[in-house]
């Protein structure tokens, strides 16, 4: 290289190292500003900022090859041949609603509704949402999502909702008051398909979630072909739920197995529903269980009696009219069928059995399927009926659990409650319709341990260690035990009181043992009279 060329091309290199150590350095600078603005500035002013930025950049054109934005109206558009509501607008709202910090955002939509909890308690239920030029964002594999709440304007410009009086379902007013919002939710253009493939759907999905959870359940009673609502305020959780630990773990995840596993169901071509037996002793915790089974999952009870169900036709349109996600209790199935034999169509009817008792609740009607006539049928006895054959019948029950009740709706549990599994047929039992056999037995000492801290939070006792030892020795059920806990609002005394309680089982116990030898010492002296009576006649 000559001279010349050499300096020429040295001073090439500087100034190509100068531009990029201003570069470095500027870039730098953006990374510090960056981290220094995330960490001074709250997240409401950052996203304030993000929202101008691309308020500003949508006006004056920048960026905008390389954003999108869609816009969520509450209703699909004032021009629009529906008026139904905007799914993803109620789904958007309820999601954000569940995930708005108000912490971190200085301005901030907030209602209040009247609500019960679980055990029936009034309380208030809060709901948040992002007022007009609000604006919050959200991570999602990757992807950053903003979402902005946009002001109506009379043009219908970004809006055009119109000032309609929105209430969502069951009457509850609309978060934003009366006026209709619109969401708006931006990416970057290249996420375009991750946003409507995946986060569109993600919200929604996740949006059923939050309500399921924070929806009241309800318990439906029978009467003729109907369904009567009222609220389910029964305060029995898998905590609160005394019984063998290993069991409840089971229980739980086979729950949350079954409740996970809506793709799997449709995969292998079964319906999605799950079907489980609880058997044991009189108050041993079977209704409990049902209960915490219908917390956990916040599905509705549907409970079954089938003494008033007269005919297999009434079954059937019960059965339809019971929405997804939901239990189908029907207890005490020894005593509701002559399960003792099936024999097809020859099988018994059903037997009225009484119903154990009557809440009394009427909350609200639930419709299902109309019935023939618009009143709720009396409940007295129906016409009598020449032939029994379109009575209910076990195999008319099962019919219905195989047959329309698989195929009808999602997402259903059915479950059979009886103290004496060994009277049921085995038709009943067969796995595919009572896939999960659960035996409620009387207390042990872990589930007394469980129904100690439930009624005096405590963990232990002086007196545990002779009220497990005694727990070993006689049979108690939970009812008992809660009963004895119930008495008094002192640990001791309770404790005491159920001390004594165990040692009188204990002592009856002892006493019952002699009494039954001697029975079968008679019984046997008996049978030696009545064959040495019978010789001589010989
Ligand atoms: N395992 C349990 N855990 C907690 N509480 C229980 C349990 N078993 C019974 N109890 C208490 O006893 C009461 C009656 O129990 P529950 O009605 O659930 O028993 P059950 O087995 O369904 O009885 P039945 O067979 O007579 O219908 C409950 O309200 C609860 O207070």
């Amino acid at each position: 290289m000559e001279p010349m060329e050499a300096a020429v091309g040295g001073k090439a290199v500087d100034a190509y190292r100068k531009a990029l150590a201003t570069a470095a350095s500027a870039a730098a600078y953006a990374v510090m500003a960056r981290s220094m603005a995330r960490e001074l500035l709250p997240e409401e002013l950052r996203a304030a900022a993000r929202w101008a930025a691309s308020a500003l950049g949508a006006r004056v054109g920048w960026g905008q090859r390389d954003r999108r934005t869609l816009v969520v109206r509450s209703q699909p558009s004032s021009t629009g041949a529906g008026a139904d509501d905007n799914l993803l607008f109620e789904a958007a709202r309820t999601y954000l609603a569940s995930r708005l910090d108000p912490r971190a955002m200085r301005r901030l939509g907030v209602t209040l509704a009247r609500a019960r909890d679980d055990a029936g308690r009034a309380s208030w239920r809060r709901l948040l949402f992002l007022e007009p030029g609000g604006s919050t964002f959200d991570d999602f594999e990757g992807v950053r999502f903003t979402w902005t709440c946009v002001e109506p304007t009379s043009s219908g410009g970004a809006s055009g909702g119109g000032s309609k009086k929105k209430a969502k379902k069951g009457g509850e007013p609309s978060a934003g008051g009366d006026r209709d919002f619109v969401l708006e939710l931006s990416f970057d253009a290249q996420h375009t398909d991750v946003a409507m493939d995946r986060y569109v759907p993600f919200v929604m999905h996740a949006a059923e979630e939050v309500e399921q959870r924070e929806r009241a359940l309800k318990i439906c009673m029978n009467e003729g072909r109907m369904w009567y609502r009222m609220s389910l305020h029964h305060p029995a959780t898998f905590e609160t739920l005394a019984m063998d630990p290993a069991l409840k773990r089971s229980i739980v995840a086979d729950l949350d197995l079954f409740k996970s596993r809506r793709d799997h169901y449709r995969r292998v071509g079964k319906a999605w529903k799950r079907g489980y037996l609880l058997y044991g002793p009189p108050g041993t915790g079977k209704s409990s269980l049902v209960a915490a089974m219908a917390n956990h999952l916040r599905y509705n009870l549907f409970d079954l009696d089938l003494s008033h169900v007269q005919f297999n036709t009434s079954l059937q349109w019960l059965l339809v009219g019971i929405s997804d996600k939901s239990i189908l209790v029907i207890e005490d199935i020894d005593c509701c069928c002559d399960a003792v034999s099936r024999k097809d169509d020859k099988a018994p009817p059903v037997r009225t059995c009484g119903r154990k008792e009557d809440d009394g609740g009427d909350d609200d009607i639930d419709d299902g399927p109309a019935p023939e006539s618009g009143a709720p049928p009396p409940r007295t006895a129906p016409p009598p009926n020449k032939s029994n054959s379109n009575q209910v019948t076990l195999s008319g029950l099962l019919n219905f659990i195989d047959g329309l009740w698989s195929t009808i709706g999602e997402e259903r549990i059915i479950v059979f409650t009886t103290n004496y599994k060994d009277r049921l047929d085995p038709a009943l039992l067969r796995p595919g319709r009572m896939d999960m056999h659960i035996y409620m037995g009387f207390c042990g000492r872990e589930a007394f341990k469980t129904l100690a801290h439930n009624y005096f939070l405590i963990d232990d006792h002086p007196l545990f260690p002779e009220i497990q030892e005694l727990l070993s020795e006689v049979e108690v059920t939970p009812a008992e035990v809660s009963e004895m806990l119930l008495r008094s609002n002192n640990a001791d005394v309770a404790l005491r009181g159920l001390v004594e309680l165990l040692e009188d089982k204990k002592e009856k116990k002892k006493q019952a043992v002699p009494t039954e030898e001697k029975q079968s010492e008679e019984e046997e002296a008996g049978k030696e009279e009545a064959a040495s009576r019978e010789q001589p006649s010989k």
